[in-house]
Formats: structure tokens, sequence, C-alpha cells
């Protein structure tokens, strides 16, 4: 831990470095694999993680918790339930000149999401790959960013699409300099992209629809329950979250109740809609559920593959911001065998094209993998380090 007061070899007194105390809700894929990235920052590391919370236990010790062994786990077992409302007062009791708290929330829950404009007003920053609040209705967004502006608490989602890759921070600096988005397109799903990288390719035959799906919630990519990735309402609410920094575009789109409506692709057999309502998509069984009986509909996605490669096309899932239009859209494509969609793209790889008055006639282009626990860690790291 830093000395309130660093005394250099040659007597002066210095201000003491600033610290951060870091408070971290959701220790699940993306919530573990940040404790341990944390860990291994290198010396002297600013952070002091002072809280970790799970849905039902907080561990709290305002002088920084011991995470360098694994057995926070079991102690964050046996810890008692901390109502979050009380966790963000006392986050608030710790701010102070020269000490920095963060919030970081690695959930993808929409009561932690709605925490925000309470923590950011108490001076709180907030940090997280959790799409729920700026993708959310406009009185949250709203809400969200007056209270960064009172307190100058920051409010970083890099990870919210394409989870490290620096979309965010990239869209964010064209902006601010003066560039004009054009048109912002590409594949924005790790899962969807995983899964037609896989199933649909040049081959006539091919694994299943059921087993690629699987197999991409085994890899760490899906959304806690998978039927948020294949209604796509993950790139929808990417998307959402991609036009809110685009200021030009925003009078011109329809906010029904507050929420961005965008026409969105279902890949979701009709049979296993009711799976798939508000409540089911935060219940884990119904996830369970919804995955081990995707396989008896197989056959439609077959079908559709086989179609798509008769016409010499693969399937992609893609999301397209066009601003000179006042459009905004996620469907599932067919592309031409060789379409760079079809041939540069492989694991849980996203690709997004900026057209710009400055990046015209050919496009700025980010590409790497956009979903994976070492990735999306990575992506929240780095919102970290920018308080730094
Ligand atoms: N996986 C990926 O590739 C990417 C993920 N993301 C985003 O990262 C976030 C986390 O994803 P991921 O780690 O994969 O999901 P997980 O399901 O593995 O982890 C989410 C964790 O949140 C916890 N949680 C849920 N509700 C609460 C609550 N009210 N308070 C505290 N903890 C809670 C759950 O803990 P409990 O066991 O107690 O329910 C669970 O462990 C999501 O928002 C996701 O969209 C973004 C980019 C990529
Ligand atoms: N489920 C998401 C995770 C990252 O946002 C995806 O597949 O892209
Ligand atoms: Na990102």
């Amino acid at each position: 831990m830093y000395p309130p007061n660093t005394k250099s070899s040659t007597g002066t007194t210095s201000a003491a470095p600033r610290t951060i105390a870091v408070a971290i809700t959701g220790v699940g894929l993306v919530g573990s694999e940040f404790v341990s990235q944390l860990l291994s920052v290198s010396q002297p590391n600013p952070f002091r993680v002072v809280s970790l919370s799970s849905s039902k236990h907080t561990l709290f010790s305002p002088d920084g918790l011991d995470i360098s062994k694994d057995s926070w786990k079991d102690r964050l077992a046996s810890a008692p339930h901390r109502n979050p409302e009380d966790l963000a007062n006392d986050l608030a009791s710790l701010v102070r000149p020269g000490q920095d708290v963060v919030f970081v929330d690695n959930t993808s829950n929409e009561n932690v999401a709605g925490l925000y404009p309470t923590l950011l007003a108490s001076g709180v920053n907030v940090i997280t790959p959790n799409k729920k609040a700026f993708s959310g209705e406009s009185a949250l967004y709203n809400r969200i960013l007056q209270a960064s502006l009172d307190s100058g608490a920051k409010f970083l989602n890099e990870s919210t699409v394409g989870a490290g890759l620096p979309i965010i921070s990239t869209l964010k600096d064209l902006v601010v300099t003066g560039d004009k988005i054009k048109k912002i397109e590409g594949v924005f799903s790790g899962t969807m992209s995983y899964i037609f990288n896989n199933f649909s390719t040049s081959q006539p035959t091919g694994p299943s629809f059921s087993s690629v799906v699987k197999l991409a919630r085994e890899k760490g990519y899906t959304e806690p329950h998978p039927a948020d990735d294949l209604t796509g309402s993950d790139v929808s609410r990417k998307l959402t979250i991609l036009t809110r920094y685009i200021p030009s575009l925003r009078p011109a789109l329809p906010l029904p109740n507050g929420f961005l409506s965008v026409p969105t692709t279902s890949l979701i057999p009709s049979a296993l809609s009711p799976l798939t309502t508000p409540e089911k998509l935060s219940s884990a069984e119904a996830a369970e559920e919804f995955v081990s009986r995707l396989e008896e509909f197989d056959g439609e996605f077959e079908t559709m593959r086989g179609e798509a490669l008769k016409e010499g096309k693969v399937l992609r899932y893609v999301g397209v911001v066009d601003v000179e239009k006042g459009e905004v859209k996620a469907d599932l494509q067919r592309y031409p065998l060789t379409h760079p969609f079809a041939t540069s793209l492989g694991g849980s790889d996203n690709i997004v094209l900026f057209h710009t008055e400055r990046y015209s006639p050919r496009p700025l282009i980010i590409q790497g993998a956009g979903a994976g626990a070492a990735v999306t860690a990575m992506g929240v790291l780095s919102d970290l380090f920018k308080l730094v």
C-alpha cells in the first residue's frame, strides 16, 4: 500500500501517488478473470480491491481484501449478503482527494446497472462490460450522463462492444476530433461469429447448429442465457450503445418507450420462445433447458445453410449503423464465399468497419476476438488504467 506521503532520496516530500479503491460486483467468468489480471499488474500496483460481490454474498474491507490466493472464493461463498444500495453508500464514503473509488460491474444484471447514477453522483467511477445501462431506456442513460457530468466521476464501458477491442475508444476519438461518421458495420457478436464461422462454410456438410452453440457456450462466448445472443438482442444492444456516441444520429432515431427500436432478426425457433421471456432470461435452469432443446431444430438451420450454399454464399450475422440513412439493424445475411466476412473471420472474431469522412473510400477496420473471458477482462482492466 502507498504511504500517505513519499520522501524522495533527496529528502524532498512529494504528494502521495493516487490510489484507487476497486469494488467488484460479479465474479463469474469475466469477473474472476478480471481479479486474476488485476493481481498480475506490475508493481507498484495502484489498485486495492475493497469489495467483491456475487448475487448472494459480499466481502467488504476499506483497507483492502487479500485476493492473492484463490481462497477469496471460499471467503466470499461464506460471507453475508449485502444490500447493493448499502454497498454504494459505503463506497461513496471512501471518496476523497487522492483516493479514487471505482465500481466494476461484471454482471449482466439490470438492477446493478440501475445503481450507476447514484454511484456516479457520489463521485464513484463506474467501469463495466455490462451492456444493460448504455443500451437501456434513455431516462437511465441521461441520468448516467448527468451524474457523471455533475460529479466528474467517469463511466467507461469499452468491453460492452467488441470485448477488449478498441471499438468505443476509437469511435469516441473519431467523434471528438471532428470526423463525420457515415456508417459503422460489421460482425458484433463473438457468439454469432463463432457459430457461423464453424456452421456455415464452403463445405456442403458440417457440424449441427446446436452443437456449435454448445461449444460457443463452453468457450465462454455466450451471455449467461445464450438466447440473449440468438435473439440478436446482444447485437442490437451493442448497436444502440454505438449510436449513443454519435450525437448527429440521435434526433433521427425512433425511441418508443425510451428504447431505441432496432429491427433485429431473431434465430430463436418459435417453439422455444417461452424459454426466452424476460424472467426466463435470468434463470439458469431455463438456459439449460433452452440449450438442450435446441437440437430439435437442427434441421431448420441445416436448410438455411444449404440454401445459402446453393447461391455460393455463407451465413453471417451482421449489424449496421447507417448514419446517413438514419437506419440501425441487426440481421442474418448471405455473403459470397470470397467476401472478407466469409474468408477472414475465425474463432469469436468481431470485425468492425468505420466509414467516415476521413476514412473514405477505404474504412478504418478493427478485427479480433470479440468474446471470451481473457479479452473481455482485458478491456475492463484497460478502462481501469484510464483512471490512473
Ligand atoms: N463472456 C464474454 O465474452 C463477454 C461478456 N461481456 C459481459 O460481461 C458480463 C459478465 O459476463 P460473464 O462473466 O460471461 O457472465 P457470468 O454469468 O459468467 O457471470 C456473471 C456473474 O454475475 C453475477 N451476478 C448476477 N447478478 C448479480 C447481482 N445482482 N449482484 C452481484 N453479482 C451478480 C453472477 O453471480 P451469481 O452466481 O451470484 O448469480 C455471475 O457469476 C455480462 O454483462 C456480459 O454481457 C461482455 C463482453 C464479452
Ligand atoms: N455474448 C457476447 C459477449 C460479448 O459481448 C458475444 O457473443 O459477443
Ligand atoms: Na471494446
